[in-house]
């Protein structure tokens, strides 16, 4: 079970039953991060998500991102009928999503959808982070989503260093792009809070920065008034929110679309539900979940059958452990296979078929929550993903929204690749062949 890569303990965990038993203990025992990736980051590990810290201050900083995030994604909307600001963003974007692809289409007869996916995604977290949507031919919105494409390939790509350590003195070129990405983007989002400390007002604090800046200004974490925040760790937080609240939801989003041209009766099953349930007269809302049943099981699948995210971020064990008998030293790097769990022959019939039913109740009125928690996307236990809920919500509204007015299909005849490329998050070889008709003409939203 352990492998030695270099002078570090690696161990890479699967089965759900194990990776379920560790979590009972990783309460205490497999919470940290490793140190492994901290040195790569020019910020020496102060973010979020790649502290190896696991103390007061990584509990404050999380309690922290997630009061801030929750506040300006279920806080009302002011200036719209939605029921809350994230709702508002999504629907915006997804109106948008809806003119363009059928602009392109009419253009172009055929397209690559992705581009503009993940534009529109990365704009509802800037909204929610900065309080700023960008136009979309933006150059600072277009360089950002570049960003983060280059940081998912050097990122995803692994470094010899991250196992022998002594390495990371040797000239590497990976190394330098790899952190020539983090300055830029610590840059923006530096340069974004600076302008936001110069018209800061605490009686009116307009996004997720203004909140985390309030904070900082009253140098107290929330109720653990004793932890106190520098400046610069509650800027890491906005890097980290925002860094992993976009492309992770674009890659599932663009999973989904795919999915759907390639099953046309999943995609008319999905449909037919939201026709019947919706209508076509209202535009979908967030408390339209539950009312979905199929619709929910099939992003359940997609979770499933893409497993895009097949390995957590990397999880250390901060003492020595023993698990299912076997001894496991402090410091050993533990990597959670979320893939081999979602394709497991012991808890799933035919686990490479794609088949949305296999979550539902035999009545098909519901979704089964005993398949559903055996799918692994966000992560386990106290450090999975700080963005699971607004990740759900996300990605329900933006496809019910474009499948309610969308038929999404693929160029008859053209090769399509969908073979998973490895990264941090998993894609599709670059597909130019969907195609998209309305389903019927365009009506004003309420
Ligand atoms: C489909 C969408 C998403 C997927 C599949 C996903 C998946 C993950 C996974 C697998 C982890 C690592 C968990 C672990 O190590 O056990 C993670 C961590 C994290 N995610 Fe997500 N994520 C998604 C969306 C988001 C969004 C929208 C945000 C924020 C707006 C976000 C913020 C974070 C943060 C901050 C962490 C680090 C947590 C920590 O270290 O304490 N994620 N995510």
């Amino acid at each position: 079970m352990e492998v030695r890569i270099g002078s570090r303990p690696v161990l890479v965990l699967s089965g759900l039953d194990t990776i379920r038993q560790a979590l009972v203990k990783q309460g205490e025992d497999f919470m940290g991060r490793p140190d492994l990736y901290s040195f790569r980051f020019v910020t020496d590990g102060q973010s979020l998500s790649f502290s190896p810290d696991s103390g007061e201050v990584w509990k404050a900083r999380r309690k922290l991102a997630q009061s801030a995030l929750k506040s300006f994604s279920v806080a009302p909307s002011p200036n719209s009928s939605c029921s809350c600001l994230l709702e508002e963003h999504v629907s915006q974007e997804a109106e948008y999503l809806v003119s363009k692809f059928l602009q392109v289409m009419e253009q172009e007869k055929r397209f690559d959808l992705n581009q503009y996916l993940v534009v529109s995604v990365a704009n509802v977290i800037c909204a929610m982070c900065f309080g700023k949507r960008y136009e979309h031919d933006d150059q600072e919105l277009l360089s950002l989503v570049n960003m983060g494409n280059e940081f998912g390939e050097v990122a995803g790509g692994g470094h010899p260093a991250d196992f022998i350590p002594v390495l990371r003195y040797l000239p590497s070129r990976t190394m330098e792009l790899f952190k020539d990405i983090n300055r830029r983007f610590n840059a923006f989002v530096q340069k974004i809070v600076q302008e936001h400390y110069s018209s800061f007002d605490k009686e009116h604090i307009r996004d997720i920065t203004d909140s985390l800046i309030g904070h900082c200004q009253e140098k107290s974490a929330g109720e653990d008034g004793h932890v106190q925040l520098s400046d610069e760790k509650i800027i890491h937080i906005v890097n980290d929110l925002f860094g992993a609240g976009f492309d992770t939801v674009a890659t599932a989003l663009s999973w989904s679309l795919m999915y759907v041209a390639l099953y046309p009766d999943v995609q008319r099953k999905i449909q037919e539900e939201l026709d019947q349930t919706i209508g076509r007269e209202r535009r979908p809302r967030l408390s339209d979940r539950g009312k979905l049943p199929y619709t929910e099981a099939f992003i359940l699948e997609m979770f499933r059958h893409s497993s895009f995210v097949p390995f957590t971020i990397p999880h250390s064990t901060t003492k020595a452990t023993v698990l299912n008998g076997y001894y496991i030293p402090k410091d050993t790097c533990v990597f959670i296979n979320q893939w081999q769990v979602n394709h497991d022959e012991n808890l799933w019939k035919d686990p490479s078929a794609f088949r949305p039913e296999r979550f539902l109740t035999p009545s098909g009125a519901e979704v089964s929550r005993t398949e559903g928690e055996k799918v692994l996307s966000f992560g386990l236990g106290r450090r999975r993903c700080l963005g699971e809920a607004i990740g759900r919500w996300e990605i329900f509204l933006f496809l019910t929204t474009l499948l309610q007015q969308l038929h999404f299909s693929l160029r008859p005849g053209e090769p399509v690749d969908i073979t998973p490329q490895y990264g941090l998050t998993m894609k599709y070889k670059k597909c130019e062949a969907f195609q998209i008709q309305p389903r019927f003409p365009a009506k004003s939203s309420p």
